[in-house]
């Protein structure tokens, strides 16, 4: 994958030409607005890295409509002006992140990593390598926040606290921090606290000596020394008993850990990130969580936003995981703009975990290569929201009863059309006949068919005109 670095400072480029480099980037080089213009005009770049005073120009007026050209290639710019204006007229142009000069020449590496791993869910256009880069699609402004608040934690060991819904990535950021920060040469451990038995947590997390238990027939290493080195990720933390939560405390104030039915402390050397969907706060005025656990854990908070306030991350997403289906020998699929629409207007209450079950299921039935919305209508929840309403009540009626009775018929592929006007016909002949009193053909007439056509239709549709007609 290719950068596109415009900087006219040559040692400042080659500083950042190094950086990139070593990140995995092959890097093209340019001075100037029109040599960055001919670049991007003859190929397409993972990403565009500018400086803003360049030779013959502003490298931010000068983008004019370069990020609508280039929808899924992030811009990320570098400027010597502080000014809250350049950093207003950076964002105004679609960039993924504005850097103040001086910046962290490694960090502004791995922004670009992170900003093109968050791009990678283009369209299935075949030309970027999907998955590259950091795991986490979505370039909404909740989710650049989120992009944020993990460059910041990258290089140093502070605990992280992940709060969010379930499904909505919590897990994902964890692994993010740990992926690219300076721990990824170690371990990262994984543990659900919420999935252990109350009388199991400490020994999982402490890790137990030979004979301190019935059953503990050897030494047991618990979570804090596996991750030695690496990273500690503690699942729904607010799922633990208060016990472990107090054990928990002292491990994390005093930097080590005791096995247990063992004397000697051994040194934890692991970063954590614990993280929960439950509201710690309410827990905490009610006694069930530990306040002094809270602040030890909630040294860097890391809010994930639910998928229904950032559904324009929808369609990036849902094509990541049809692409990822495929990966996982599911058949090739890709999803048209209304059916991407159609998606990102569901409340998708299991967030970005639903969401991925929901493309799996869709890339296992969907029988035509695009999946239209005729393929995704039938599959969504029942209970979804469903589309927005339009600005009548009639016609969201509509639109609701169309998808209810897409849903429930689930007509076959191929046959969508010519089912639902056979099914909209039966009542809608039904209702003007009803009007007319079972006169034929005034309902012929009120219909704009010809009387013999809707005797025919009637005949065809099993309805009798004669049980419409009023008796005195
Ligand atoms: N931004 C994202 N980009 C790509 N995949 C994502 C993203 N967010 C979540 N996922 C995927 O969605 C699924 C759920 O994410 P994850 O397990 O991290 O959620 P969680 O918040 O930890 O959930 P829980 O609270 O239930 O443990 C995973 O398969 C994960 O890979």
């Amino acid at each position: 994958m290719t950068v596109l670095l415009v900087e006219d400072d040559a040692s400042i480029a080659l500083v950042i030409t190094a950086a990139l480099e070593a990140e995995g980037f092959e890097v093209t080089h340019c001075d100037t607005i029109a040599q960055r213009d001919r670049l991007l005009a003859e190929r397409r770049f993972a990403a565009l890295v500018t400086d803003v005073m360049l030779p013959d120009g502003d490298g931010i007026d000068s983008l004019g409509d370069v990020h609508d050209r280039h929808g899924d290639m992030p811009i990320v710019i570098l400027s010597a002006q502080n000014t809250l204006d350049t950093a207003v007229r950076a964002t105004d142009t679609g960039a993924f992140e504005y850097f103040p000069k001086p910046f962290d020449i490694d960090e502004l590496a791995r922004t670009v990593r992170q900003a093109v791993g968050s791009a990678s869910a283009a369209p299935l256009d075949g030309e970027e390598p999907i998955g590259s880069g950091l795991p986490l699609v979505g370039r909404s402004a909740a989710m650049q926040s989120v992009y944020r608040m993990i460059t910041r934690v990258l290089r140093n060991d502070l605990t992280v606290l992940v709060l969010g819904e379930s499904g909505t990535g919590k897990e994902l950021v964890a692994e993010a921090i740990h992926q690219l920060g300076h721990r990824r040469a170690g371990p990262f451990i994984a543990v659900n606290t919420a999935a252990i038995p109350a009388e199991l947590i400490e020994s999982e997390l402490f890790g137990h000596e030979k004979g301190a238990f019935t059953g503990a027939v050897a030494r047991h290493l618990g979570k804090f020394e596996q991750a030695a080195g690496g990273t500690l990720f503690l699942d729904e933390i607010g799922d633990m008993p208060m016990q472990a939560q107090t054990r928990l405390l002292r491990a994390l104030q005093s930097g080590s850990v005791r096995r247990v039915g063992g004397r000697d402390e051994v040194r934890v050397d692991a970063r954590i990130i614990a993280a929960t969907n439950k509201d710690l706060q309410p827990m905490i005025a009610a006694g069930q969580f530990r306040e002094d656990l809270y602040y030890r854990l909630n040294v860097v908070p890391i809010a994930m936003p639910p998928l229904r306030e950032r559904s324009d991350d929808v369609p990036a997403l849902a094509r990541h995981f049809l692409h990822l289906a495929t990966t996982e020998g599911l058949p090739r699929r890709y999803l048209t703009d209304r059916a991407a629409i159609l998606l990102g207007q569901q409340p998708w209450r299991g967030n970005v975990r639903e969401l991925k079950n929901f493309i799996y299921r869709l890339a296992l039935l969907a029988r035509e290569e695009a999946i239209d919305i005729d393929a995704v209508a039938p599959l969504l929840p029942e209970d979804g929201d469903g589309p927005a309403s339009g600005e009548d009540g009639e016609s969201f009626d509509l639109e609701t009863a169309v998808r209810r009775w897409l849903t429930s018929e689930r007509p076959a592929a191929g046959t969508i059309h010519e089912t639902a006007l056979l099914a909209f016909e039966k009542p809608l002949f039904a209702l003007v006949l009803q009007e007319t009193g079972g006169n034929q053909v005034r309902a012929a007439q009120a219909l704009g068919i010809n009387r013999n056509t809707l005797r025919k239709r009637l005949g065809e549709l099993g309805l009798d005109p004669e049980q419409f007609v009023r008796r005195p």
